[in-house]
């Protein structure tokens, strides 16, 4: 508690005293700070008064003095200032505050006559001087009262500002009372601006005064701010301001969408990071396409990436997105051969409230949306149904997205990676899926080669692997035995690198020793061994086989259009008629005759 910040009421106070009893009067702070003062202390007012003088002494005991004979007193003996006073008397009275002294009121006599005053009315005069240490006292709680309210809301608007979301209050009538920066800064709104606004002009869709009136508590309820032309979607809570049984307004916070949805992807996807390095392979098919892909990653086109199941794709399009510029945004990987059909729609899309039965209350985002600033990552694309690719199409066109049973559509700006194992082009001949969906997500096409066909890359992978095992199962095999490898080079892996993953992990498991033996490998890559002779054979492909195969080949090449069946059939040395006989038993769709 400090006199200094209430000065001049301190020197109103002297003032008022001195004007009263005729004497000079001065104020010392607790430091022994002159703070105030009338006759010749006015000057002196911002010295130090000794700490043995009579000031310095009441400070220390807390009591009044009165010295009738100044420069005999004993404690005048200490001050340094005895030889030149000239005071005839002096009266000294603590100022407390809560039984703290935080100052000094002293009056002084400089002639006989004020000293007979003063000494001939002691008791009058400490009692109003006890009266004046009250008032003053008094002016020092106020003023820290005043000091702790403005704590208090600069305290306040510091919590309010440092909540990322934007708070506004509201009074009964929806007038804005209080808001923090972000709200002003979601809203897009000066400081002037925001007091004039009413709730109701920023929540226009929302009916507020339905909110008033039942006074309940909101939570997550989507809302779209259109603004001058720079809007936002949003979601907002309310929480009615109640005291007592009375209600005295509301407060909001609003979340921008797309903040909630980085914060759901960044707590829910788990984004593992890839890059290029890390794929491991170093063969010249697979460098090629390593070098395709960093390519593809310098750009915002669609990527098509098409290989056989395990062979890495979600690898790619992960590096490919962490080495583009969307690399801070999300990555959204979706399996569109492993969720039901009739759910895809709404997972990929989101729905509304009420779209159908079970719909969650106030609607739910979908992939896209997430992905929105990112990547958006169609694994198995080739099984997505028909009428979902007719949707998709739209997005890749039109950049937005219409939810279901939602009436807006919203704009997105997510890039599309598209992975599959099956033959697309063969998918699209067959009628499965949309020829100019397909042209639109093979901009970039990427072909990761099966693992027999890069056997360079499996001794780099095996120790990749085996490193890894060790590390997951806390073992140290040291390497793998010759033949395991020559089983290796002489097994398709059907399954790529995932299968080889997952023997490395079996053969980790199974072996005792620090070398992995033939033994320890799963039965079914021994017993492929002994058994390639007959797959050998059996990768004999019939005449009607190859026959299928070439004219899908023709189709793909000419195209499906009357005309192009004409030049297919001359390519393939058949007439057109026969073609056209043949391409129906082997079911593969064209244009009609
Ligand atoms: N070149 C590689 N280097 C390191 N690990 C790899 C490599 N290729 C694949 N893998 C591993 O193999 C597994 C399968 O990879 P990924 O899921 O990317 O394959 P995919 O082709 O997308 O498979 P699917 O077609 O079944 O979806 C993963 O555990 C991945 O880490």
């Amino acid at each position: 508690m400090d006199l200094r910040k209430i000065v001049s009421s301190v020197q109103n106070v002297s003032e008022a005293i001195a004007s009263v009893i005729n004497v000079d009067v001065t104020i010392v702070d607790h430091h022994l700070n002159r703070i105030a003062g009338t006759g010749c202390y006015k000057e002196q007012v911002g010295e130090k008064v000794d700490e043995n003088s009579a000031f310095g002494f009441v400070l220390r005991q807390g009591e009044s003095l009165i010295i009738e004979n100044p420069r005999q007193h004993d404690i005048c003996l200490q001050c340094e200032n005895v030889g030149n006073c000239m005071e005839y008397a002096e009266v000294c009275c603590p100022i407390k505050v809560k039984d703290q002294i935080v100052g000094v009121i002293g009056l002084i006599a400089f002639e006989e006559e004020q000293k007979t005053a003063m000494i001939g009315n002691q008791k009058n005069l400490m009692e109003f001087l006890n009266k004046m240490a009250d008032l003053i006292s008094s002016k020092v709680i106020e003023q820290e009262s005043t000091d702790q309210i403005k704590f208090l809301v600069k305290e306040l608007e510091t919590v309010l500002d440092s909540v990322d979301r934007g708070i506004i209050a509201v009074d009964g009538t929806g007038k804005i009372i209080h808001y923090n920066k972000r709200a002003i800064g979601l809203f897009k709104l000066s400081e002037n601006e925001v007091c004039d606004r009413n709730i109701k002009d920023l929540l226009e869709e929302f009916d507020v005064n339905l909110l008033f009136k039942k006074s309940r508590q909101v939570k997550n309820r989507a809302f779209v701010y259109r603004g001058k032309g720079d809007g936002f979607r949003g979601v907002f809570d309310a929480n009615p301001i109640r005291i007592g049984s009375e209600n005295f307004g509301i407060v909001f916070t609003f979340s921008n969408i797309s903040d909630v949805l980085g914060i759901i992807n960044d707590m829910t996807t788990g984004t593992m990071i890839m890059k290029f390095d890390d794929i491991i392979g170093e063969s010249q098919l697979f460098n090629e396409v390593k070098i395709q892909g960093e390519k593809a990653a310098q750009s915002s086109s669609t990527v098509l990436i098409q290989g056989e199941s395990g062979t890495g794709k979600e690898l790619f399009a992960r590096a490919i997105h962490f080495h583009s510029q969307r690399c801070k945004k999300p990555f959204i990987p979706i399996n569109c051969a492993a969720i039901p059909e009739q759910l895809l729609e709404s997972e990929l899309f989101g729905y509304e409230e009420g779209a159908f039965t079970g719909a969650k209350r106030g609607g739910k985002s979908g992939k896209f949306e997430l992905a929105n600033g990112g990547t958006i990552f169609l694994d198995e694309i080739g099984d997505m149904p028909l009428h979902l690719q007719t949707k998709l199409l739209r997005v890749l066109q039109e950049q937005v997205i219409e939810k279901v049973g939602g009436k807006d559509f919203i704009p997105i700006d997510a890039r599309i990676i598209a992975a599959t194992n099956k033959d697309l082009e063969n998918r699209v001949l067959e009628g499965e899926f949309r020829q100019d969906l397909f042209y639109r997500i093979n901009v970039i096409p990427l072909h990761i080669p099966p693992l027999r066909q890069r056997g360079e890359d499996l001794m780099i992978l095996v120790s990749y692997l085996l490193n890894k095992c060790n590390e997951k199962l806390g073992k140290y095999i040291q390497e793998v035995h010759p033949g395991v490898f020559d089983v290796f080079m002489s097994y398709q892996w059907p399954g790529n690198v995932r299968e080889l993953e997952n023997t490395i992990e079996y053969a980790v498991n199974m072996c005792s020793g620090s070398i992995i033996m033939e033994r320890d490998l799963p039965k079914r890559l021994s017993r492929r061994q002994t058994e390639s002779k007959d797959e050998s054979f059996r990768g004999i492909t019939s005449i009607q086989e190859l026959e299928r195969k070439e004219m899908i080949k023709a189709i793909a090449y000419f195209g499906n259009t009357k005309q192009a069946i004409t030049m297919a059939a001359t390519a393939l040395g058949i007439g057109r008629a026969t073609l056209y006989r043949k391409l129906k038993i082997y079911g593969i769709k064209t244009v009609s005759k």
